[in-house]
C-alpha cells in the first residue's frame, strides 16, 4: 500500500474565526455542534510503544484498517541507536508486533535500517505528509509538533488509536482556545526550546490545560520550521491539547517539493488555500496571553517538570520563598529527587551525560547549533555524550555537512534515529543517581532511567554543558 498524496481543501478563515475553530468545524463529520464531536482524520501516525492492543481490538472484531493510504507506521521509541538489531526482548517483541500487523493489514511502515526511519514527529513532515489544514493524529502526546505547520495535530490514546485505524475518525471534546501573543523577538543566543522553557516557568507545567494554543507575533515568524516544531512540541508539556502555528512563507518554503508535498498546478492550488490559514484579527480566544520574548535568555529545569526552570544564570530556587503550599512541597520533592541544594548556581551543576535528540531537538538544525559550539573543542573528560538524528534523512544531512566529525573528534557518540534517552525504553538510558543535560522534553522522575536526573536544555546549552563537564551556556566556553 501506498500513502496518499493529498492536501485538505479548507477553504480560508473568516475575520472572526480562530485558525483552531476553522480547522476543527472543517473536520466535523456531522457539522452540526456534538459533544463528543466526530472528527475526519486527515493523517493518522502510528508507533510500536502504543499501537499494539489497538490492533488487536481490530483483530477481534474482524475489521480493517479503513484507510491504509492515509496511515504511516514507524519504527522509533523502542529501537536501539547503536545497532540494527533489536537485542532487548521486549522492545524486539513490540517491534515485531508492529511489523506482522502492518504486513497484515496493509499499512506502510518504516522499518529500522529503512532510508526514511526516525521518530514519528521528525519523519512525516520530512516527507511533506503534515499539511496545513488538516487534522492528523498520533497515539504519542507530541504529535502537537506538528501544529508547527498549521495543521490541527493531536496525541491520542490506545482506544482512539483503534478508533481511527478502523473508522479514520476521531471522538473528542472540543479543547478550549489559546493565544500566546509573543511580543519582541528573541534575542542572539535565545532559541526556541529557552521561549518555551521561559514560557512553562511563568504558566507552570499546567499552564495551558486542556488547551489547543496558537502562537503568534513575530517571535515565532522569524523562526525557522525546526523551531516552530520545537515550540508546538513542548506545548503538550504545558498541559495543552496542541500547538498551533498559521502557516506562511517559511512553511510555504519547507514544504515545496517534498515527497508528499502536492506538486505541479497542485502546488499553486494548495498554496490559495494555505494563504487562508490563520485566525481573524478579531478572532475569540477563552483565553489569551502575552509574553514577552526580547527577554528570553538560555534557561534550564532544575525540577522535575519542565515547568521548573530558571535561567541558565540563576541559582537553584529556595521552595521556602514560594507561598503556595503545593508548589513548595513539590519543589521540596523535586529538589530531593535531583539531589540539589537551593541557592547553588546551575552553572556549578555537574553533569556526567548530555543527550541531544528527540523529537523536541533533533532536527538538523539543533545538530548544526550543538556542532556550531562543539566545533574545536571536546566533551570533559567525566562527561560523556550521545548524538541521536531524530531520522535518517537528519543523519544523513548531516554527515554530508561534516557535523558527524565535529561530535566524534569531540569524543560525543554519533549514533542512529530513535527516541533513545528521551524514554528509557529502547536500551539507551541513564544510570541511578546520573545527572543528564537533555535536549528532549520531560524530566520527571525516572524517564531517562531509573533514579537517573535530567535538566533539560536546548542544544546549544547541552553543547557547552558537554565541553565544560558542567552546565554552560555557549558564551562562557
Ligand atoms: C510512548 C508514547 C505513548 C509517549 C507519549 O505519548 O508521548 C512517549 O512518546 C513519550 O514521550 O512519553
Ligand atoms: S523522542 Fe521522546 S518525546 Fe518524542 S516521541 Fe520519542 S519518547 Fe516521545
Amino acid at each position: 500500500m501506498t500513502l496518499s498524496t493529498t492536501f485538505s481543501t479548507t477553504g480560508p478563515t473568516t475575520g472572526s474565526t480562530t485558525l483552531f475553530e476553522h480547522l476543527w468545524n472543517r473536520h466535523l463529520v456531522v457539522p452540526q455542534e456534538s459533544d463528543p464531536a466526530l472528527l475526519y482524520v486527515d493523517l493518522h501516525l502510528v508507533h510500536e510503544a502504543s499501537s499494539p492492543q489497538a490492533f488487536e481490538g481490530l483483530r477481534l472484531a474482524g475489521r480493517r484498517v479503513r484507510r491504509p493510504d492515509l496511515t504511516l507506521a514507524v519504527e522509533d521509541h523502542n529501537v536501539p541507536t547503536d545497532s540494527t538489531v533489536i537485542r532487548n526482548e521486549l522492545s524486539r517483541k513490540q517491534v515485531e508486533a508492529l511489523r506482522a500487523n502492518c504486513a497484515e493489514q496493509g499499512v506502510t511502515l518504516l522499518r529500522l535500517g529503512n532510508s526514511r526511519q526516525g521518530i514519528v514527529h521528525v519523519v512525516a513532515p520530512e516527507l511533506g505528509l503534515v499539511q496545513p489544514g488538516m487534522t492528523v493524529v498520533c497515539g504519542d502526546s507530541h504529535t502537537s509538533t506538528l501544529g508547527a505547520f498549521g495543521a490541527l495535530a493531536f496525541g491520542i490514546g490506545t482506544s482512539d488509536v483503534e478508533h481511527v485505524l478502523a473508522t479514520q475518525s476521531i471522538s473528542l471534546a472540543k479543547p478550549l482556545s489559546m493565544a500566546v501573543d509573543f511580543t519582541g523577538t528573541l534575542p542572539r543566543g535565545a532559541t526556541a526550546k529557552d521561549l518555551m522553557l521561559a514560557l512553562m516557568a511563568r504558566i507552570g507545567a499546567n499552564g495551558a490545560r486542556g488547551c489547543v494554543v496558537e502562537y503568534r507575533g513575530e517571535a515565532v515568524e522569524r523562526l525557522s520550521m525546526e523551531g516552530r516544531m520545537t515550540v508546538c512540541n513542548l506545548t503538550v508539556e504545558a498541559g495543552a491539547r496542541a500547538g498551533l502555528i498559521a502557516p506562511d512563507e517559511t512553511t510555504f518554503r519547507y514544504l515545496e517539493g517534498r515527497p508528499h508535498s502536492p506538486a505541479g498546478a497542485h502546488w499553486e492550488q494548495a498554496l490559495d488555500q494555505w494563504r487562508g490559514l490563520r485566525s481573524g484579527p478579531d478572532a475569540p480566544f477563552d483565553r489569551r496571553l502575552e509574553f514577552d520574548a526580547s527577554t528570553v535568555v538560555p534557561y534550564v529545569t532544575w525540577g522535575t517538570n519542565p515547568g521548573q526552570a530558571v535561567p541558565i544564570d540563576a541559582a537553584v530556587p529556595d521552595p521556602g520563598e514560594l507561598a503556595d503550599p503545593a508548589a513548595r512541597a513539590a519543589a521540596e520533592k523535586a529538589l530531593r529527587y535531583m539531589d540539589l541544594r537551593p541557592g547553588t548556581p546551575m552553572r556549578e551543576v555537574r553533569i556526567d551525560t548530555v543527550f541531544l535528540g528527540s523529537c523536541t531537538n533533533g532536527r538538523i538544525e539543533d545538530l548544526r547549533e550543538a556542532a556550531e559550539v562543539l566545533r574545536g573543542r571536546t566533551v570533559a573528560a567525566h562527561t560523556t555524550m550521545l548524538v541521536v538524528p531524530g531520522s535518517m534523512a537528519v543523519r544523513r544531512q548531516a554527515e554530508r555537512e561534516g557535523l558527524h566529525e565535529v561530535f566524534q573528534q569531540a569524543g560525543a557518540e554519533w549514533r542512529l534515529p530513535g527516541c533513545s534517552m528521551c524514554v528509557a525504553i529502547n536500551g539507551d538510558q541513564a544510570s541511578p543517581g546520573e545527572r543528564v543535560a537533555s535536549t528532549s522534553n520531560r524530566n520527571y522522575e525516572g524517564r531517562q532511567g531509573a533514579k537517573a536526573r535530567t535538566h533539560l536544555v536546548s542544544p546549544a546549552t547541552a553543547a557547552a554543558t558537554a565541553v565544560s563537564g558542567r552546565i554552560a551556556a555557549p558564551d562562557e566556553i
